[in-house]
């Protein structure tokens, strides 16, 4: 019959010890819905995310295919093998793949072309070879198709279907674009010899022509998009009537000073969607993808891999007050009927294209890991966008260290703030692990977020390329020396600023707060200007002090710090390194390993969190 839980858990399991221990965690006695990097649906297995979990070999014939529920696999930036086993064309149910980052080879097999429900496929940076198949047109649901990085050969066949984010740079193919992606931008296309457009014009090649395609819906021109494919899926969250209802100029005035509490975001957003005559639901981002670009400017709540879903109408009827306003966006907490709590931000000054802000927000929200704060969802109109984050409900690094002492908010004492420091450390290395481009743009303390499992995350990952103004002032005091626009964050940058905020968190002195008090200069400089023999009296934060045991750990973290605000950025650590130091330093200084072996010990503390600091 039907395979049960017990045929998903027996399907792990081999999975698991085919592909190394550090693939899937779990308490032997507990379902294994509650393993580490599984989630199920209806009792099911429905999602698999092991991304950066050190899995190695190959993925073995008769595990993964064999969890016939999976919605979503994602194996990105592991150290997987050899080709894909053929059973992954019992996966009929797979709405994304997502292989980005390991060594897989051969060429994809047929398996591949039947996963008919497949949304969003991404076998970049692998070693795949062989031609691209047309069979991709089989896949009418397919709205992102990422093969950039593999080395595919031979020419581009014609792939008729309205992808959303499409790229085969750097592979080994040669022709011209087929006329069904000639509508892609040129970075698509990179790192080859191709003409056509997007990219200059074939010499002395007739110009491609629709070429016969197994799609069922051909197009003979790629704009506009031909008419979308029939959803299978019923939406599961179907819209339910709604009230046309009225803002005041009062409540508008409210949301503008930021002062009034309660639904008054929501209830703009409901205004402006219902102004418009949109229709409103929530959806996920499959479903998003399917549909036609005449239809993108719909009102509809978008939803990223792994994240809970919630009915569009919970987060209009939820709660909500002000958060705060920061250079992108202002940012709101909203609370819905079930409990269920999300940070909303309505960023401003997005000029980009519907398309290309898609694209973004995708990589953005491709981003998981314990220590950046996920991007759950998205609402993109001409005149509105949202971001919907996960709530983390510990307040910001920021508050709790400039914060009023009266606010509630627990003083930090030194474990606390080395556990941040490594913590947002992990983050921003992983932020950097996902290519050697990618930077967070605006490390600072208002982005560190408190949370009581996960001691610290990152914020705001990937909001300064949304924004069409140089937000330059708003990172004053974190920003490195080279960086003259706060869209061109390299990654060095975003070191620079990480060690200032080690220099916050060893001083607890803001930024702006120290270029006052010195005199105009910066954080840096003031920590440099002092002494090092007078770095105990006048350097580290009264709070922190007390423990005579540690400040030889605190002057290691301070050096760290002064390493990062390097003024010649090859002068910086990387992040790894950085977070290598850090791990020591907190091992020594906790002496959680008998000085021994802290690095592998500090590593299982990303699924054991008793050894971390709380925040109650
Ligand atoms: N996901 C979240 N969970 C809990 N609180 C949040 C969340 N996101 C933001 N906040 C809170 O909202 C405040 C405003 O955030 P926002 O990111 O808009 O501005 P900022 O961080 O002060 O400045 P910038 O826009 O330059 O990053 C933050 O200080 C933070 O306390």
């Amino acid at each position: 019959g039907v395979p049960d839980l017990a045929a998903d858990a027996a399907a792990l399991l081999a999975f698991r010890s085919a592909v190394g221990r550090s693939a899937l965690e779990w308490n032997a006695t507990a379902s294994p819905c509650l393993w580490h990097g599984v989630s199920c649906s209806n009792g099911r297995v429905s999602a698999l995310r092991l991304p950066g979990a050190g899995l190695i070999g190959e993925i073995p014939a008769g595990t993964v295919g064999n969890l016939t529920e999976l919605r979503s696999l994602s194996l990105r930036l592991n150290a997987l093998a050899g080709s894909l086993p053929p059973d992954f064309d019992a996966l009929k149910n797979l709405r994304g793949l997502f292989l980005h980052g390991n060594r897989l080879s051969g060429q994809l097999p047929a398996a591949v072309f039947s996963l008919s429900a497949l949304a969003r496929l991404d076998l970049a940076a692998n070693n795949f070879s062989g031609g691209i198949s047309p069979g991709f047109n089989n896949l009418t649901r397919l709205r992102v198709l990422l093969l950039e990085n593999n080395h595919f050969s031979g020419e581009i066949p014609d792939i008729n279907l309205r992808l959303l984010q499409f790229n085969v740079s750097y592979n080994n193919l040669s022709g011209s674009v087929p006329r069904g992606l000639s509508s892609n931008p040129a970075t698509a296309f990179l790192g080859m010899s191709l003409c056509g457009a997007p990219l200059q014009p074939c010499r002395n090649v007739t110009p491609p022509s629709p070429s016969p395609s197994p799609s069922p819906s051909p197009s003979p021109s790629p704009s506009p998009p031909p008419p979308p494919p029939p959803s299978s899926t019923s939406a599961p969250l179907a819209p339910k009537h709604k009230k046309r209802s009225k803002l005041s100029g009062g409540a508008i005035a409210g949301i503008a000073v930021g002062s009034a509490i309660g639904l008054m975001c929501i209830i703009a957003f409901v205004i402006c969607c219902s102004k418009r005559g949109g229709r409103m639901q929530g959806t996920s981002a499959e479903e998003a993808a399917s549909k036609p670009a005449a239809e993108a400017t719909e009102k509809r709540l978008v939803f990223l891999e792994g994240s809970s879903e919630f009915e569009l109408e919970d987060l209009l009827r939820a709660s909500a007050e002000v958060l705060g306003k920061g250079a992108y966006a202002t940012a709101y907490k909203a609370v819905m009927e079930g409990g269920q709590t999300v940070a909303v931000k309505r960023v401003r000054d997005v000029n980009l294209e519907e398309r290309e802000f898609r694209a973004r927000i995708q990589a953005i929200g491709s981003i998981t890991h314990r220590n950046v704060v996920k991007l759950m969802a998205y609402y993109f109109s001409k005149d509105e966008k949202l971001l919907v984050y996960e709530y983390l409900p510990g307040g910001s690094l920021s508050a709790h260290l400039h914060g009023n002492r009266g606010s509630g908010l627990n003083p930090l004492d030194w474990k606390k703030r080395c556990g941040i420091a490594l913590a947002a450390a992990r983050g921003v290395e992983f932020i950097h692990s996902t290519s050697s481009t990618a930077s967070h743009g605006n490390i600072k303390s208002s982005n560190i977020l408190l949370h009581k499992e996960r001691v610290a995350c990152v914020a705001d990952y990937g909001l300064p390329l949304l924004v069409s103004r140089n937000t330059m002032n708003h990172t004053a005091g974190y920003r490195a020396p080279e960086v003259t626009d706060a869209r061109k964050v390299s990654q060095m940058a975003d070191v620079y600023s990480f060690g200032v905020l080690l220099l916050e968190l060893l001083t607890g002195k803001a930024p702006a707060q120290a270029a006052q008090n010195a005199g105009g200069i910066d954080l840096p400089r003031w920590v440099l200007s002092i002494a090092r023999e007078e770095w105990k009296a006048e350097v580290f934060d009264f709070e922190i002090l007390g423990n005579q045991n540690a400040e030889e750990y605190m002057v290691q973290l301070l050096q760290l710090a002064l390493e990062c605000v390097a003024q010649y950025p090859p002068h910086r650590p990387t992040m790894s390194e950085v977070v290598a130091q850090i791990e020591k330093i907190y091992g020594l200084s906790f002496e959680l390993h008998g000085g021994q072996d802290h690095q592998h010990r500090i590593d299982d503390t990303e699924y054991v969190d008793e050894s971390w600091p709380s925040f109650n």
